[in-house]
């Protein structure tokens, strides 16, 4: 579905990601691990058109189609949807305008508004309410609800869990699992290494912009050394 192959990104002349690869299969959920700095953020950017960073060389293919130099709203209308690192919502708009943006509000097909609020139960009652009147949980579904009014194939999500409660972090992994049983492929950046266990399949460890390591979710949970020693885990 998704394939990085040895991309080079730049913030200025700072060298960031150094060769990164990885790829995601057709409803796969696949977390990036690393710790703070390493170019996970980076990564999902370059992938999504968003500069910075300039992507100097590389390839991105999506379903077999290059699309590095696309620009985002490009790549989103191929299918790839994107969550990005605290949610980017708009204050003063609600929750109903914030899906109709991208999406007439007359719609039938794929996702419609109706569609997320049976999905985001919340959100529905909550669909009068703006941008900057809403919990950290709320915003973080009316993030993930917006990146699926596109009709996505590929989500990419950055720290979905960020300043989450816990019930709201097991929520969110609860949509997560709905989401890849739909058909849907997910990557996901993570510092929650628990609750990426818990939805992956897949995990890849970035250090200083390359992939130092892949395994199954259930490899790397089993694997304490690899964990202490890429992301300081005790
Ligand atoms: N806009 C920017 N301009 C310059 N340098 C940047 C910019 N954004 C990120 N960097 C640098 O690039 C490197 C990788 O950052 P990135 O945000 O991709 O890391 P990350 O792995 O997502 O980290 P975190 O877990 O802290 O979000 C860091 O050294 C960071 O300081």
């Amino acid at each position: 579905m998704l394939e990085v192959a040895d991309i080079h990104s730049f913030y200025g002349e700072a060298h960031v990601l150094q060769g990164a690869s990885l790829t995601v299969g057709k409803s796969e959920v696949v977390a990036l691990l690393g710790r703070n700095g390493m170019g996970k953020t980076t990564l999902i950017r370059s992938v999504m058109g968003v500069s910075p960073p300039n992507v100097r060389s590389g390839q991105v293919t999506f379903k077999g189609e290059a699309i590095l130099g696309l620009a985002p709203h490009l790549i989103a209308k191929r299918g790839v949807g994107y969550v990005p690192q605290g949610r980017r919502l708009f204050p003063s708009l609600t929750v109903t305008e914030h899906l109709t943006v991208l999406k007439p509000a007359a719609a039938t097909h794929g996702w419609t508004v109706a569609k997320a609020f049976e999905f985001f139960p919340r959100l529905g009652e909550r669909r009068y309410h703006r941008g900057n009147q809403l919990s950290g949980g709320e915003r973080q579904m009316l993030a993930v609800a917006r990146a699926l009014m596109i009709d996505p194939e590929l989500i990419l999500m950055d720290e979905p869990s960020e300043g989450l409660a816990p019930v709201m972090v097991q929520h969110l992994e609860g949509i997560i699992a709905e989401l890849k049983a739909a058909g849907l492929s997910i990557l996901l950046v993570e510092q929650n290494l628990y609750s990426a266990l818990a939805v992956a399949d897949r995990v890849y460890i970035l250090e200083t912009g390359r992939v130092v390591h892949e395994a199954s979710a259930a490899a790397i949970g089993a694997d304490p050394e690899t964990l202490t020693q890429f992301l300081g885990v005790h």
